[in-house]
């Protein structure tokens, strides 16, 4: 009996013993036959994980929460790549009326950074410690447009966005515009004077939209005690300007790039002083991280005619377009030069970038873009501005 015990005891024992070596077996093959996918799985995440640009570490103290609304625009987006990159957590809100997923797309997924497809002209309620409030269309074609819009977004999203600073606590800093000085008579410009501005011009739901947005700021920190910085931005150029958005910038290489006629409104002679994107997007920095809450001019002083600058692009582009006179456009601003003495003083900021240098890169985007652009079977026309009745010339 006793024997009989045993041998069974013995025969369950090998049995047990066939059956986990037999388990053994298939969790080995299992092994070895996804092997090659976990492998696969792991130089997926490396190359996830390297396809961000390199990120700064900033300890949870000096790491901020921080709002761009219409962060994926020309300027919007040079500025989340700063912010991202010096090791912010970054969140931008835009409506794509002219932003660009495009200009954003390079860092979707990434930890520190989130996209919000939303209108500032509607509340918005997150936690944040600084806010940029860029959200507006920026050139004159585009903003003339939709001017009721274009006012919404300048006088309601500016409340809404001065209301969540009010709420959360956050510094915020306005993107304001060297149009607040309209058609100017004292030029340069400097901080103190008022502007001649047109209030019912076509420019006027930009630079009223803009000034009244100002005004807001200085209320909600005189009555509410909101920190509020305002930078005047002159005009500013750089990679992911939108290639027909209107501006002169874009226009002039673009027509350069194609062999078309620069189209020069006016005699020409009226002035711009431009700077390139990342002076402005630094200059932006330093004042949202200074504690001079009064308005600031950032800008580059270097200023020329209209007519210089379409030579100047039509020499670095290589071209032999001609040079078109096309009737003014609409109250346009005849001098345009910012006085920077006071961010130099105030901030220790001023552009550091050379004309020449900066139209060069933009020149190399806007080559790029058309080859993608004629990829995909568009091919883009620069935006006419709104011009006085007239003829076009040959200059
Ligand atoms: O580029 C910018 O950063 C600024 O552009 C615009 O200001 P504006 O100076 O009128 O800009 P443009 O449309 O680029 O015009 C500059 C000058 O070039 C002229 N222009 C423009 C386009 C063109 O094809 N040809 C041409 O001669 C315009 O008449 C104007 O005298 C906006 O008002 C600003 O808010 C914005 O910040």
């Amino acid at each position: 009996m006793k024997e009989t015990y045993v041998s069974v005891w013995g025969n369950l024992v090998t049995v047990r013993s066939l059956q986990e070596e037999k388990e053994q077996g298939i969790e080995g093959k299992i092994e070895e036959a996804i092997a090659p996918l976990k492998e696969k799985i792991r130089e997926i995440e490396t190359s996830i994980s390297q396809k961000y640009p390199p990120v700064k570490f900033l300890s949870e103290k000096d790491r901020k929460r921080i709002l761009i609304t219409g962060g994926a625009g020309f300027v919007g987006s040079h500025l989340a790549d700063k912010l991202m990159m010096d090791g912010h957590e970054v969140t931008v809100v835009d409506n794509f009326f002219t932003g660009r997923k495009r200009n954003v797309e390079h860092w979707i997924g990434h930890e520190n950074f989130e996209l919000i497809n939303h209108d500032v002209v509607e509340p918005l309620y997150i936690e944040v410690d600084q806010i940029y409030h860029l959200a507006s269309p920026a050139s004159p074609p585009n903003y003339m447009y939709n001017p009721i819009k274009t006012l919404k977004t300048n006088t309601i999203g500016t409340l809404n966005m001065l209301g969540l600073a009010k709420r959360v606590g956050a510094r915020l800093l306005l993107a304001s515009t060297s149009e607040v000085y309209g058609d100017p008579e004292v030029h340069p410009q400097r901080e103190d004077y008022w502007g001649h501005v047109n209030p019912i011009g076509p420019r006027a739901c930009y630079d009223e939209g803009k000034r009244v947005a100002e005004t807001m700021c200085y209320a909600y920190m005189k009555q509410e005690g909101v920190e509020v910085r305002v930078a005047r931005i002159f005009n500013t150029f750089g990679p992911r300007m939108h290639m027909n958005d209107g501006r002169v910038v874009s226009n002039f290489i673009l027509q350069a790039l194609q062999g078309e006629g620069l189209t020069v409104y006016g005699s020409g002679s009226q002035t711009r002083s431009f700077q390139y994107v990342s002076d402005l997007v630094n200059g932006l920095v330093v004042l949202m991280n200074n504690n001079v809450s009064s308005p600031v001019n950032v800008g580059n002083p270097e200023e020329h005619t209209i007519l210089e600058f379409a030579k100047l692009i039509r020499g670095l582009v290589g071209s032999r377009s001609e040079i078109l006179s096309l009737p003014e456009a609409q109250d346009d601003p005849q001098r345009r030069n910012p006085d920077i003495s006071k961010a130099k003083l105030l901030l220790g900021w001023e552009p550091v970038v050379p004309l020449e240098e900066g139209l060069n890169k933009t020149i190399d985007y806007f080559r790029k873009e058309l080859e993608y652009q004629a990829n995909n079977q568009y091919i883009p026309k620069p935006k006419p501005a709104r011009t006085k009745k007239g003829r076009l010339r040959h200059i």
